[in-house]
């Protein structure tokens, strides 16, 4: 038995992901999607600081270095630490459909320890779409972007308006980053599409 629960299975009339034709080229660096955002917001001192990139298709690649802030057990990075790190790779797949998308469901496999220090090689597809679920999968591997799995995950994303996150954010923070000139670029890369 996998473990895999139906609403991580696609479901058979499903379809594959389709790259938006303004996605970020192969290699280019997706920059912080929020400055304050704990995954990749530079703002944020204990935060991941995930840096991605895109990939070929509906993939992108990053990388997360395990820091003393990120320790669950002593030494070791904390599981929870290590399931923010593949929902934010997943989260950077947005970039590549140009939809907004917010996790529904995430389901971790804890594979190998990861030590503090530790260079966390993290790779996410889509696998398919229905609707407005978006079906994807990460891996992060250790020792080198070809070394083994220390965790993985298949997660099912929905697709939200941009009013998701202004009727649901607390004002303070939407008021500033609907006055921030470099967070309105973000918002407006996502209002393009229909
Ligand atoms: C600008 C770029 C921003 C990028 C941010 C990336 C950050 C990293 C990713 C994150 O961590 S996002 C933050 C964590 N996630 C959340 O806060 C989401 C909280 N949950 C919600 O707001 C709502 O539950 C949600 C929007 C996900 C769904 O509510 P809806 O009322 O819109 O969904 P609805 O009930 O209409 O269901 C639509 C479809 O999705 C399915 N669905 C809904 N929730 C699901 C779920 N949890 N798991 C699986 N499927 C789900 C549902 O079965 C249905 O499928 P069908 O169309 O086939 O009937």
């Amino acid at each position: 038995m996998s473990g895999r629960t139906t609403a991580l299975t696609p479901p058979a009339d499903a379809r594959p992901p389709v790259r938006h034709p303004e996605a970020p080229a192969p290699g280019e660096v997706i920059g912080a999607h929020y400055d304050n955002c704990f995954g990749c917001g530079g703002g944020v001192p204990h935060g991941l600081h995930l840096e991605v990139r895109a990939g070929e298709g509906v993939r992108v690649t990053a990388e997360f270095r395990v820091r003393e802030a990120h320790q669950g057990a002593p030494g070791l990075a904390h599981g929870g630490v290590l399931a923010t790190a593949l929902d934010e790779t997943l989260g950077s797949l947005n970039w590549l459909t140009r939809v907004i998308a917010v996790t529904g469901r995430l389901e971790t496999d804890y594979v190998l320890p990861v030590p503090v220090d530790t260079v966390l090689h993290l790779d996410a597809e889509v696998s398919a779409v229905h609707g407005r679920k978006i079906y994807c999968t990460a891996t992060g591997r250790i020792g080198g972007p070809e070394g083994p799995v220390a965790v993985r995950a298949d997660a099912v994303f929905i697709e939200v308006k941009l009013e998701h996150f202004v009727n649901n954010g607390r004002p303070a923070e939407i008021k500033a980053v609907l006055s921030d000139p470099d967070q309105l670029k973000v918002v407006r890369a996502f209002e393009v599409n229909p």
